[in-house]
C-alpha cells in the first residue's frame, strides 16, 4: 500500500491535470463494461423474443442495440482520453523524478556524499529505475490494473443477481491467489532492495569496465576480459541467488492459489449450468453471468500489472530517503563576496575520509596571506590534494575550520578557481570547455585565456567538439587537455575568483612547456591567492612560501631559500630532483 501511496503522490505532484483526466478515464473504462454486459443481455433477450414471435421484442431489441452502440462509443472515447493523458503523464513523472534526483544530488555543497556507499546505492537505484523505464511501465500497469479491478468489482455486483454465494466464492478464490501474488510482488521488488543494491552496483561496475572505452586499453593489454567477466558473473549470481530462492518458495504458494481458484470456478460455472438446464434462468441471463464471471478475473489479472507500481514505489521510497538524507547537508545560500584576493586559513583542522579511520590531516594550522602564493609539497599520499579539496570547500573538516575570507570554504561561493588532478574533460566545444569557468564571457576573452595557458594552437576552432565521437570533433592529448583546464581556471580568475588552486596543473606538460607556462602564469595570477601542489620542485621554488606535508602535519614551512638553508626534507627532495635532472640532461647530451 505504501508503494501505491508514494506512486499516487508522485503522479499528483508531477502533473495534477493529467492525473485527474487519467483518473476519470480509468473510472469510465472500468465501469462501462458492466453496463455493456447488461445491454448485451437486453439484445439477446430481444432476439429470443423475436424468435418466439413476441411483437414488441424487435422494437426493444433496436433500442438495446442503440444503447449498446452508445456505450461502446463512450468506452472507446474514454480509452482514447486515458491513453493520451497517460502518455503525457508518464513523461511528466519521469521529468519530476529526474528533477528531484538532480536537486538531491546537487544540494550539498561538498562532494563527500558521492563517496558514501549508502548514498551511492540510493542514487544508483533511483537512476536505474529511470533508465529501465520503471515509471512508464508502472503507470501503464497502474492504469490497466485499476481499470480491470474496477470491472472485477462491478462484475461481482452483476453476479449477485445470480446468487449471493457465487461472487463470494469467487472473491474468496481470488483473495487466496492475491495473497500469493502480493508475496511475489514483494520478492520481485527485492531486485531493487538495499540488501542487494551494493552487489548489483559492483557487478555493474565490472560490466562497464568490460564494455566501455575508458578501460578498453588496459583490459586488452592486461588480458582482463576473462577475469572481469568472471567477477561480473559471480558477484551478480551471488546477489541474485538469495532472490531466486525466495522466488522459488513463493512460486509454490502461487501454484496452490491457482488450483484453489480453478476449483471455485468449477463450482460457480457448474451452478450456473445447473440453473440454465433447470430453466430457472434465461439464455440472456446466462450470457450476462458468463461475462460477469470472466469480468471478475480482473480482480487478479491486475496483479501482473501492479508489479510495476511496486517497483516504482520502491524506487520512489529510496529517492525520498536520499532527498531527506541530503537535505540535511544542503548548501547554505551563497552570499555576495568581496572582490580581491582571498585570505585563507586552516584552524586546527582534522580530516578523515568518510568510512576511514586514518586522519589525513591532524590538527593542522595554516594561514595564507591574501595575494600570496603557497606551494604544498610532500610524498605521494601525504594529503596534498585532500588539503586543496578542503580549501575549495568540497569536503568539510571533521573538526576545526577551513576559512576563506573568514567564512567556511564554499565551492559555490564563486571565489574559488581550480585545476584538480582529475579536472573535467567535457565532451563540449573548445569554447564551452573554457567558458564553463566564467559563463557569459566573449570569444576574445576565451582566446586570451587559451593563449596564456599555451593552448592557442590545438588544431581546433572554438566550435570544435572536444570528443572524437562527434562530427568534426577531436580528442586532445593529456597535456593539451591540461592547458584547456588551465584556461578555464584563468577565466574564472579574470571574473573575480580570489583563490586559485592548482593541483599538479602541469603534470602532463614537458619540462620546457612547464617552465614557459609558469612564467606566464605567475604573471597573470599575481595578486590572486594561489595554492600550488606539484612534485616538480623547480616550479614550486618560485612560490612565495612552501610547506612540506608529512604524517598529516606541516613539518616544514618557509621560502625556498629558507627551506634549503634548513637542510630538511624539502632540501633533500630538491637536491635529489636537481641531481637526477642533471644526470638526465647529461645522458641526453
Ligand atoms: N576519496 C577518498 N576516499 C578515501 N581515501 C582517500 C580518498 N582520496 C584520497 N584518499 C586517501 O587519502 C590519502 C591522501 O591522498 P591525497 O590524494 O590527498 O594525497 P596526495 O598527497 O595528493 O598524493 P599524490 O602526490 O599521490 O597526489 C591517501 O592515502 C589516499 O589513499
Amino acid at each position: 500500500m505504501r508503494h501505491y501511496r508514494l506512486f499516487m503522490e508522485a503522479l499528483w505532484r508531477a502533473d495534477r491535470r493529467r492525473f485527474m483526466v487519467v483518473a476519470v478515464g480509468v473510472l469510465a473504462t472500468g465501469l462501462l463494461p458492466a453496463v455493456l454486459m447488461v445491454a448485451s443481455g437486453r439484445v439477446i433477450e430481444a432476439i429470443t423474443g423475436v424468435v418466439t414471435g413476441d411483437q414488441d421484442s424487435a422494437r426493444r431489441g433496436l433500442m438495446a442495440v442503440a444503447w449498446f452502440v452508445v456505450f461502446s462509443l463512450l468506452m472507446a472515447g474514454a480509452r482514447w482520453m486515458t491513453a493520451t493523458a497517460q502518455a503525457g503523464l508518464s513523461q511528466r513523472l519521469l521529468a519530476w523524478v529526474e528533477d528531484r534526483l538532480a536537486t538531491a544530488v546537487l544540494g550539498p555543497a561538498t562532494v563527500a556524499h558521492l563517496e558514501d556507499p549508502a548514498v551511492m546505492a540510493e542514487i544508483d537505484a533511483a537512476s536505474e529505475a529511470s533508465r529501465e523505464n520503471v515509471y512508464y511501465w508502472a503507470l501503464r500497469g497502474f492504469v490497466q490494473s485499476s481499470t480491470v479491478r474496477l470491472t472485477g468489482v462491478v462484475s461481482a455486483v452483476v453476479l449477485l443477481a445470480l446468487s449471493w454465494w457465487a461472487p463470494l466464492l469467487l472473491v474468496a478464490g481470488y483473495a487466496g491467489l492475491l495473497v500469493a501474488y502480493v508475496r511475489w510482488e514483494q520478492v520481485s521488488a527485492d531486485d531493487l532492495s538495499e540488501t542487494i543494491a551494493t552487489s548489483r552496483r559492483r557487478s555493474e561496475y565490472y560490466r562497464e569496465l568490460l564494455a566501455e572505452p575508458a578501460a578498453a586499453k588496459e583490459v586488452r593489454i592486461f588480458g582482463l576480459a576473462g577475469w572481469l567477466d568472471f567477477r561480473f558473473g559471480s558477484v551478480w549470481l551471488a546477489a541474485m541467488e538469495a532472490v531466486w530462492r525466495r522466488r522459488g518458495r513463493v512460486q509454490r504458494l502461487l501454484t496452490l492459489g491457482t488450483l484453489g481458484l480453478v476449483a471455485v470456478h468449477v463450482v460457480v460455472v457448474g451452478g450456473l449450468a445447473h440453473a440454465a438446464l433447470a430453466g430457472t434462468i434465461s439464455v440472456a441471463a446466462v450470457a450476462v453471468f458468463v461475462q460477469a464471471i470472466a469480468g471478475m478475473d480482473g480482480l487478479i489479472s491486475a496483479q501482473y500489472d501492479s508489479l510495476g507500481v511496486a517497483k516504482a514505489g520502491t524506487a520512489l521510497a529510496r529517492l525520498r530517503t536520499l532527498s531527506t538524507r541530503l537535505e540535511q547537508s544542503s548548501a547554505a545560500p551563497v552570499e555576495d563576496a568581496d572582490p580581491g584576493p582571498c585570505a585563507v586559513e586552516l584552524r586546527d583542522v582534522t580530516f578523515h575520509y568518510p568510512g576511514s579511520k586514518r586522519a589525513i590531516l591532524d590538527h593542522l594550522d595554516l594561514r595564507v596571506e591574501p595575494g600570496s602564493s603557497l606551494a604544498i609539497v610532500g610524498v605521494n599520499g601525504a594529503g596534498k590534494s585532500t588539503l586543496t579539496k578542503l580549501l575549495a570547500g568540497l569536503y568539510r573538516p571533521d573538526s576545526g575550520a577551513v576559512l576563506v575570507d573568514g567564512k567556511p570554504a564554499d565551492p559555490a561561493g564563486g571565489r574559488v578557481a581550480a585545476v584538480f588532478q582529475s579536472f573535467g574533460r567535457y565532451e563540449l566545444s573548445l569554447r564551452d570547455n573554457v567558458t564553463l569557468g566564467a559563463p557569459g564571457i566573449d570569444d576574445r576573452e576565451v582566446e586570451k585565456a587559451l593563449g596564456l595557458a599555451g593552448a592557442a594552437r590545438l588544431g581546433a576552432t572554438l566550435d570544435t567538439p572536444l570528443a572524437a565521437a562527434y562530427d568534426g570533433g577531436t580528442d586532445l592529448s593529456g597535456g593539451q587537455w591540461q592547458r584547456v583546464a588551465l584556461a578555464r581556471a584563468l577565466v574564472a580568475v579574470e571574473r573575480g575568483a580570489g583563490l586559485l588552486i592548482l593541483d599538479e596543473p602541469t603534470a602532463s606538460l614537458d619540462v620546457r612547456a612547464e617552465i614557459e607556462l609558469f612564467e606566464q602564469f605567475l604573471e597573470v595570477t599575481r595578486g590572486v591567492t594561489t595554492i600550488l601542489v606539484s612534485h616538480r620542485l623547480s616550479s614550486v621554488r618560485h612560490a612565495d612560501r612552501i610547506v612540506l606535508l608529512d604524517g598529516a602535519h606541516v613539518v616544514e614551512d618557509g621560502t625556498h631559500e629558507e627551506l634549503m638553508t634548513a637542510g630538511g626534507g624539502y632540501a633533500t627532495m630538491f637536491t635529489l630532483q636537481a641531481s637526477r635532472f642533471a644526470v638526465g640532461v647529461a645522458d641526453a647530451g
